[in-house]
């Protein structure tokens, strides 16, 4: 079978399969990540501070064909271990394709690099942000006769922007300092993050590392970030006049950049063709929410109505947009259904209760209730005005709209 496995296991897969990750060739099974948790270590002692894995669907086993997001084949793992938990381990062995994204050119293996150094020894220095004192880093290089190899953690959407760091801090270093970018994505705690960088540094042929600082993160003000504004509620519960009078209101602000994401366009273009069982809905949410992140990552503002019943699928699309750096407001528009029955402004509650529309949200198919909004306004006794005027107070407030 083939599998796309996340963005993560896909950094470390890479590291897998360039020896940066050695003693490692592949994924860790049960008894190898107890044993990294418990002590450090693998099962065998050999000593490994982080678990390296991967989630693998209930039916793969066998060989299994690793794809990058776009479908290109990347290597095939062969399953040893496959736990309840979903954890896959076993080899992984590369397909040799091209390596592509941004400074690709720059990366090399750890057997390259260390080839390049041919015996000299070597200061490697990871970084997740700019150096900060390039001085202590070219003396410590001095005292010990090492050349520089610059290791910036590429991994991420500021993993560019640290490869430019890398790239300005080579020019004022001794000549002869290389620049490797190595995608390793952070660990979430950082004594562990520092183990594991040191491993790194060693398989490129550091005799000493340094780690840079960790980068300040000034997040920009709100009014500036990428913001998505997602409604959710059943169907005539008020969303698509809630949205339609935001968007209106904001665009009249005009401090905002807008992006309106209307349900029944959205079902006529993005998602035209899908049904509303539970897959096709899901897919639905992903299509919008994929292209509100992608709005809201350069700092746009979206707005989408949908109905989105599941709450699983409303928390996927609250983490693509927050890996994007921007911002999620879920607003539940909790009109009771005996309300937007008796609207039912389009016929369709009564058509569904005749049993002609099957699987309908709140009659005959499931609405999960929301218990992570950060707003919810019930429309039965309030003006569309008051509604959206609440909605745009959220925003004021939160600072989002000046
Ligand atoms: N079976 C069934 N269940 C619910 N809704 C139905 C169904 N069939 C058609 N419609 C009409 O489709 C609109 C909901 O589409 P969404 O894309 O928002 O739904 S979902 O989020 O994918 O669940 C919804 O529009 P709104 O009234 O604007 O919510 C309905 O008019
Ligand atoms: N405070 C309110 N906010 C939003 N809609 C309201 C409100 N009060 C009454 N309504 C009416 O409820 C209906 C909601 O329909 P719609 O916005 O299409 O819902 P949905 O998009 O959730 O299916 C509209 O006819 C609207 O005029």
């Amino acid at each position: 079978m083939e599998w796309t496995p996340e963005p993560r296991e896909l950094a470390d897969l890479e590291l897998l399969l360039s020896g940066a990750f050695q003693p490692l060739t592949g994924f860790l099974g049960h008894d190898d990540v107890h044993a990294v948790h418990e002590r450090g270590t693998l099962a065998d002692g050999t000593p490994w501070p982080a678990p390296v894995t991967l989630h693998l669907p209930e039916d793969a086993g066998g060989e299994v064909t690793l794809l990058d997001p776009e479908g290109v084949p990347l290597a095939t793992l062969t399953v040893t271990e496959h736990g309840p938990d979903g954890l896959a381990a076993g080899p992984v062995k590369g397909l040799g394709a091209p390596e592509h994204g941004p400074f690709a050119r720059l990366h090399r293996t750890p057997a390259q690099v260390r080839d390049e150094l041919g015996g000299r020894p070597a200061l490697a220095v990871t970084m997740r942000g700019p150096l900060d004192d390039l001085d202590e880093v070219a003396a410590t290089a001095k005292e010990l006769g090492a050349v520089i190899v610059l290791l910036p953690l590429s991994y991420g959407e500021d993993g560019p922007g640290v490869v430019r760091a890398a790239l300005r801090a080579r020019d004022r270093l001794p000549a002869g300092t290389l620049v490797v970018p190595v995608p390793l994505a952070p660990r979430g705690e950082p004594e562990i993050d520092l183990e594991l960088r040191e491993h790194v540094a060693s398989a490129y042929g550091a005799a000493e590392h340094l780690a840079g600082p960790e980068p300040v993160r000034i997040p920009g003000p709100p009014h500036r970030r990428g913001l998505v504004v997602f409604f959710t509620g059943l169907s005539g519960s008020g969303k698509s006049t809630i949205a339609r009078g935001l968007r209106d209101a904001l665009l009249e602000l005009g401090t905002r950049t807008v992006t309106y994401l209307d349900g029944d366009v959205v079902r006529r273009l993005l998602s035209k063709g899908l049904s509303f069982s539970k897959e096709d809905r899901d897919l639905n949410i992903r299509r919008i929410g994929f292209v509100a992140a992608e709005a809201a990552r350069h700092g746009g503002l979206a707005i989408c109505a949908p109905i989105a019943p599941y709450a699983a699928t409303r928390a996927e699309v609250r983490e693509m947009v927050e890996s994007v750096g921007a911002d999620f407001l879920l607003v539940h528009v909790a009109t009771p259904l005996e309300e937007c029955e008796r609207r039912d402004r389009k016929g369709l509650y009564a058509k569904a209760r005749a049993g002609l529309i099957p699987e309908f949200t709140g009659i005959s198919d499931p609405y999960e209730e929301p218990d992570d909004a950060e707003l919810v306004v019930d429309t039965t006794h309030v003006s569309v005005e008051a509604a959206v005027e609440r909605v745009l107070g959220t925003l004021r407030a939160g600072g989002w709209v000046r």
